[in-house]
Order: C-alpha cells, then sequence, then structure tokens
C-alpha cells in the first residue's frame, strides 16, 4: 500500500478563509474582525461583541440598542423547551440538556417552507436564528443549574443587561459589579475561536445545507469533550482532586506518571500559551480577591509552574475560567454550557460565513482496511459489473 500524506487531525492543514477571527501563535494574538480580543475584553459589552462577529463592524449605540431590546425579547424560556427540560433525567449532563433545548428550539421555528430545500435559510433568517438562540441559552443555562438544585426558575429581567441578567436568572440575586465584570469578560474571551473542532463540525454540517440549529447541534457534541471545552469542567475536577497547593507536587508526580493528561494545559495552535489566559487570568485574580480565595491563587499558580517547567506546555483559557466560574457559584458541570452561551455567537457567525460561500465539506480518506474479498459463491449481476467497469478514486 503506498504510504499517504495523512495529516492527522487535520493539523496544520489550513481548509478555507475566514473573516471572523484571526487566531495568531507567531504574535500570541486573536482578533475578532480585526479588534484585538484584549481591547475588546476592556472596553465592550458582550452584546457589543456578539454584534461584532455577526456583522463584521461594532454596533453604533442606536444599533446595539436594537440588538439588546431584541435579546430582552428573547429570554424568557418557552414552555415546550422547559417541558422537554424538564423530562431529562436530573443526572443527565448539562451539555445533552442544553443540546436537547437547543434541538427543541430548531425543531419549533417554523420561519422558512419546512422542506429540506430551505434549510439553509436566507442570511436574514440566520441572523434572527442566531440572535433569539444567543438570547434563550442563558435561560437554559440557568434552569439547568436550578432545576438540579432543586430551586425554582428565576425569570428575567429587562432592567438588566446580558451578563447582570444571567447571574440573576442562574442565582436569583444581582451579582456585585465585579463579578459581572468578571463573566462578562470570558464570554468575551470564549466567544470565537476561527476554525477550532466546535467550529468546524459545525461549518460541516453548514456544508451539506442543513440548517443552523442542527450545525449548532452538532457543535455542542464537538465542544463536549474534554480535548475542547469540556476542559474548563475538568480543570475543577483536577483542581478538587489536588485539594490544595501543598499537594501539586506529589499529586503532579503521580499523574505523569501514569500519563494523564493535564486539563486546562496545551493548545493544538498556540505553542508558547494561549492569547486569552492572561486577560481571564486578570479578572480571576480580581474574583479571588472580590472572594477573598488566596488558596485558590496558590493552587493555581503551583500547577502552572510545575507543570510548565517539567513540561514546558502552557495554560489555556480552560484553566483561568475553570476556577473563576467556580468562585462566582456556578456548579463545576455548567462551566462548558457557558462556555456554549458565549460561543453560538462565533459559531453562528461562522455558520452564515460558510453559508455565504459554500462548498460541500468532503475529504478523502486513505484505505488501510482488509483486503477485497467476496461471499463465497456470490455471483455479480449485471449492474455491480457495470459499475465496476467505471472506477473512481477509493475513499
Ligand atoms: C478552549 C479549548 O478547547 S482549549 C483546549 C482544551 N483542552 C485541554 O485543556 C485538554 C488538555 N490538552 C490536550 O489534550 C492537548 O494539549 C490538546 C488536545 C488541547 C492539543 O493537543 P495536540 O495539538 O493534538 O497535541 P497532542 O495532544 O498530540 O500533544 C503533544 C504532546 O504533548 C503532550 N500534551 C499536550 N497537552 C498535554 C496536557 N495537557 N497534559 C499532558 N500532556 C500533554 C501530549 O501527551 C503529547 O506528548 P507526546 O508527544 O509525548 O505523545
Ligand atoms: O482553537 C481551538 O482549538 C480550541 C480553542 O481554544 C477554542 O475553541 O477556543
Amino acid at each position: 500500500m503506498a504510504e499517504a500524506d495523512i495529516k492527522k487531525g487535520l493539523a496544520g492543514v489550513v481548509v478555507d478563509y475566514t473573516a471572523v477571527s484571526k487566531v495568531n501563535p507567531e504574535t500570541n494574538s486573536l482578533l475578532y474582525r480585526g479588534y484585538p480580543v484584549q481591547e475588546l475584553a476592556a472596553t465592550q459589552p458582550f452584546e457589543a461583541v456578539a454584534y461584532l462577529l455577526w456583522h463584521g463592524e461594532l454596533p453604533t449605540d442606536e444599533q446595539l440598542a436594537e440588538l439588546r431590546a431584541e435579546e430582552r425579547r428573547h429570554r424568557a424560556l418557552a414552555d415546550n423547551v422547559r417541558a422537554a427540560i424538564d423530562l431529562l433525567p436530573l443526572d443527565a449532563h448539562p451539555m445533552d440538556e442544553v443540546r436537547t433545548a437547543v434541538s427543541v428550539i430548531g425543531a419549533s421555528d417554523n420561519s422558512g417552507s419546512g422542506s429540506v430545500l430551505d434549510a439553509a435559510g436566507s442570511p436574514e433568517e440566520n441572523l434572527e436564528r442566531s440572535i433569539r438562540l444567543y438570547a434563550a441559552l442563558p435561560s437554559i443555562v440557568a434552569y439547568g443549574q436550578r432545576r438540579r438544585r432543586g430551586q425554582e426558575i428565576v425569570e428575567p429581567r429587562d432592567d438588566l443587561d446580558y451578563s447582570a441578567n444571567f447571574l440573576w436568572m442562574t442565582f436569583g440575586e444581582e451579582a456585585d459589579e465585579v463579578v459581572v465584570d468578571a463573566f462578562n469578560r470570558s464570554m468575551i474571551l470564549y466567544a470565537e475561536h476561527s476554525f477550532n473542532a466546535s467550529t468546524f463540525t459545525a461549518r460541516v454540517i453548514t456544508s451539506t445545507l442543513s440548517d443552523l440549529y442542527s450545525a449548532v447541534v452538532g457543535a455542542i457534541g464537538a465542544l463536549k469533550g474534554p480535548l475542547h471545552g469540556g476542559a474548563n469542567e475538568a480543570v475543577l475536577h483536577i483542581m478538587s482532586e489536588i485539594g490544595s497547593a501543598d499537594n501539586v507536587v506529589p499529586w503532579l508526580d503521580q499523574a505523569l506518571a501514569e500519563k494523564r493528561k493535564i486539563m486546562g494545559f496545551g493548545h493544538r495552535v498556540y505553542k508558547r500559551g494561549d492569547s486569552r489566559v492572561p486577560t481571564m487570568k486578570a479578572a480571576l485574580d480580581t474574583l479571588i480577591e472580590h472572594y477573598d480565595r488566596p488558596d485558590v491563587a496558590e493552587l493555581y499558580a503551583k500547577l502552572e509552574s510545575e507543570f510548565v517547567s517539567r513540561k514546558g506546555i502552557y495554560p489555556n483559557l480552560d484553566y483561568p475560567s475553570g476556577p473563576a466560574y467556580n468562585l462566582i457559584g456556578f456548579d463545576t458541570l455548567t462551566f462548558t454550557p457557558l462556555f456554549i452561551a458565549s460561543r453560538v455567537t462565533g459559531w453562528t457567525a461562522h455558520i452564515m460565513e460558510q453559508t455565504a460561500s459554500n462548498a460541500l465539506i468532503r475529504p478523502l480518506s486513505a484505505y488501510n482496511g482488509a483486503d477485497e474479498r467476496h461471499i463465497e459463491g456470490y455471483v455479480p449481476d449485471a449492474a455491480e459489473l457495470e459499475a465496476q467497469e467505471r472506477p473512481e478514486e477509493s475513499a
């Protein structure tokens, strides 16, 4: 068998153009539509960043007010979505819960003709669907956590912006400004990251001219894995296992001896550190100070320094965001759903970009299975003999 030039995991393969974001490992930078993400996190509400990702420009005051009004209109948890969530067992993973909720929203959207020929939708329909999902996800995530805790649903508040309302619906009390600010920054930092696994999944699904909801459902499935979004949950599991800074060295000795992956470290593209980490770490520091938890800072710093010095592998965004969400009070299993609530903006921007310049995504594979063989006594019919006369490239 001839050796094929396989790029395992598509590592290093450039598959298409995108104008949504630029990840540059050389300069350790990340641009959303040209703007450094750090500048956006320091100056913008998440709503403005969502607008930027969808439209390519930051909104004027009027455009932002319009988006905020529309977001408020679609905040409340729809009855059928709540009913579907309530059917799920309480120990279902929240990622499965959110995935199901998005499916229900998609199945209930009767815009378009209903035919598969029309599934991909117009740019206007897809923008409308994107805003609806973006608006609905906080109530889904918040309700999920409250349901697991045996608490009553908290209705959205029209006088609060996206991040403050998200925290209100989750905890039933108004969050301090420093907490809202840290949370808003995390939403911005998680919003977009070029052709990561979940975004690429969304683009593959979109490339078949399927609908936006199906692409988001698929993306949620890809995000759940601990090599991708699930790592923010996994970081907290690891930190709980370690317990305190004193235990880092023995814990790490054993984890490395067992060849375990240390969650929240490493990245396919960034090899010298993730561009978003310093901004998220600064947000974590404000939370550590606010909640007076120096023990978290000690454990964070000790694990980072030990792991980096031993392996030369740096933290990714999930490393500071895991403990940040823990300090805010989110349950560990809710962390990756928070990632969904943010990343739905990037996913949908990519879905619209893919639709606007589509080509079916269908790579080739090199076959390394059993040699051709036949069922004993089988006699090919005429159709099969005819097909064999027209051999195609194997794939
Ligand atoms: C928002 C995000 O999605 S960011 C990513 C979140 N994911 C995680 O934090 C999970 C932990 N990290 C990882 O598993 C990896 O770093 C990935 C999957 C993110 C990127 O990995 P890849 O580019 O595919 O590199 P790969 O996994 O092959 O790692 C290369 C080497 O570094 C090692 N390595 C990479 N990351 C880690 C880690 N976190 N812990 C231990 N070893 C690691 C690998 O074991 C491998 O070693 P080897 O060459 O001796 O086999
Ligand atoms: O880019 C990646 O591979 C993963 C990542 O950091 C993200 O999706 O935010």
